[in-house]
């Protein structure tokens, strides 16, 4: 029998769990978060309507409607049947009165940066919660600033709170030196403002919600897939779309480990993107030997959308790195934990990302695994997990973290004894029904 508690604001999640349970069940997950956050903001920078089906309604979306609303963007009450947003024109958002809060997303912070810096004689600050005010800006702010943008913060303009001072700026020729989907969708929104055309390049393809999206909008882009690199022409005139958003696959992730590793579970997950820049998860899981299937694969509005079933089988170790990292980026705090049943060593490497996320997700996984009785190692860009087969229930704390949170309760399904994780709550930053989905397909 499992005994899971209810998780409310700043309660702890506590699991007694005897492993005699498998997980059975039909589940449809949340919005994918990356496509929500866009869909907001090019629906506040298009002319006339925009529609959302499907929207997320986690924490970070919420952030970003109100940061756009603030601005004058009209959005309606969010909600996953029908959100309409009413644009106001390329350009043409207003200065906003008091502080814009990107509360714990980055997303929201960096690609919002990109945004701000292009409208001229505006001015802006922008802010978030302790975890953000301590995540690197100087990825953008540098990029930015090289295309004549004018944004002061904390430690050399790296650290939020930051000001913006909107310019007319100069498109550059950037060449990232990382795969970051945030830091090119920033330079890529900076360059709609711009006039001539801006290209962002980058070490390995990161996701290209931003590329798609644009294009469907009307925006001028071309990618050049054996570079990674992608270009915009300034100035075009954007059109409100009808966006259908699709289940996230970093969220579905935490189901396709659970059916992997729970003995004798079968969890079918419906409505799922693929868009191929995010379904490393899917790569690395088949590495691993796990037994998951594509069943009406289709595409929706623009992104191919499938439906997967999963199945318990055994594991084995594999090695997950380089141009794979940025197709799972999110996923690793949960493959980790895949891991931990795994024959043999499972070596994750070229992940230092991790280390300037919600929380450093190398340590904190790597530390609460160990409590956990894993056998894991961290890497100063990775984790070294030899599977063990086995977990005991332990007291642990998601450090505000959600995919900690998340990753840290499928584990404690696996758990001898109680496992209570404080600070859980913090899954709806992403996924605000995620433990009701967890009680729902729990079987003894
Ligand atoms: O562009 C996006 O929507 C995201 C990009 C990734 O961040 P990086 O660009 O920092 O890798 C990812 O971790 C984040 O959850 C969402
Ligand atoms: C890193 C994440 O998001 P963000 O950077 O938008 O805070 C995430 O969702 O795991």
């Amino acid at each position: 029998m499992i005994n899971l508690q209810p998780v409310d604001r700043h309660q702890s999640l506590t699991v007694n769990s005897p492993a005699d349970v498998s997980l059975q069940g039909t589940l449809q997950i949340p919005g994918d978060k990356s496509i929500s956050h866009r869909a907001l903001m090019l629906g506040a920078l298009a002319e006339g309507e925009t529609t959302i089906r499907g929207l997320l309604l986690g924490e970070d979306p919420r952030s970003t409607a109100a940061c756009f609303t603030a601005m004058g963007a009209q959005i309606s009450e969010l909600n996953t049947e029908l959100v309409t947003v009413t644009g106001i024109g390329l350009g043409q958002l207003q200065e906003p009165v008091s502080i814009l809060d990107a509360g714990n997303s980055g997303t929201t912070m960096r690609l919002m940066l990109g945004i701000l810096a292009s409208h001229p004689d505006r001015f802006f600050t922008v802010t978030g919660d302790d975890s953000l005010r301590s995540r690197p800006m100087s990825r953008v702010v540098n990029p930015l600033t090289e295309m004549g943008s004018q944004i002061w913060g904390r430690r050399n303009n790296s650290l939020a709170p930051l000001a913006v001072r909107g310019r007319e700026l100069q498109p550059i020729q950037y060449h990232s030196p990382i795969a970051s989907a945030q830091v090119k969708s920033a330079i890529l929104l900076a360059g709609l403002m711009t006039y001539g055309r801006t290209t962002v390049t980058e070490p390995a393809l990161s996701r290209d919600h931003s590329e798609r999206m644009l294009r469907a909008f009307g925006a001028h882009i071309e990618v050049d897939p054996e570079t990674n690199s992608a270009t915009v022409t300034g100035y075009p005139t954007l059109v409100g779309q009808q966006v259908i958003v699709p289940g996230d696959i970093s969220s579905a992730a935490f189901w396709l480990v659970a059916g992997a590793i729970v003995p004798g579970s079968e969890l079918y997950i419906e409505n799922v993107g693929v868009n191929p820049t995010r379904t490393g998860i899917l790569v690395a899981l088949e590495l691993m030997g796990a037994d998951i299937t594509l069943e009406n694969q289709r595409e929706v509005a623009g992104e191919p959308v499938a439906d997967l079933r999963v199945k318990h089988s055994n594991l084995k170790a594999c090695e997950i790195s380089g141009d794979l990292i940025p197709r799972l980026i999110d996923e690793i705090p949960i493959l980790a934990v895949a891991a931990v049943f795994a024959k043999g060593t499972t070596i994750i490497k070229d992940a230092a990302e991790l280390r300037v996320k919600e929380s450093d997700r190398l340590q904190v996984m790597a530390a609460a695994l160990t409590k956990m009785g894993a056998n894991i190692t961290e890497l100063p860009d990775g984790l070294e997990i030899t599977g063990g087969g086995s977990l005991i229930g332990a007291e642990l704390d998601s450090f505000t973290d959600h995919r900690i949170a998340m990753s840290l309760a499928i584990a404690s399904v696996m758990a001898k004894g109680k496992t209570t994780i404080a600070r859980a709550e913090a899954a709806s930053i992403s996924y605000p029904t995620f433990f009701d989905s967890l009680r729902s397909i729990i079987k003894s």
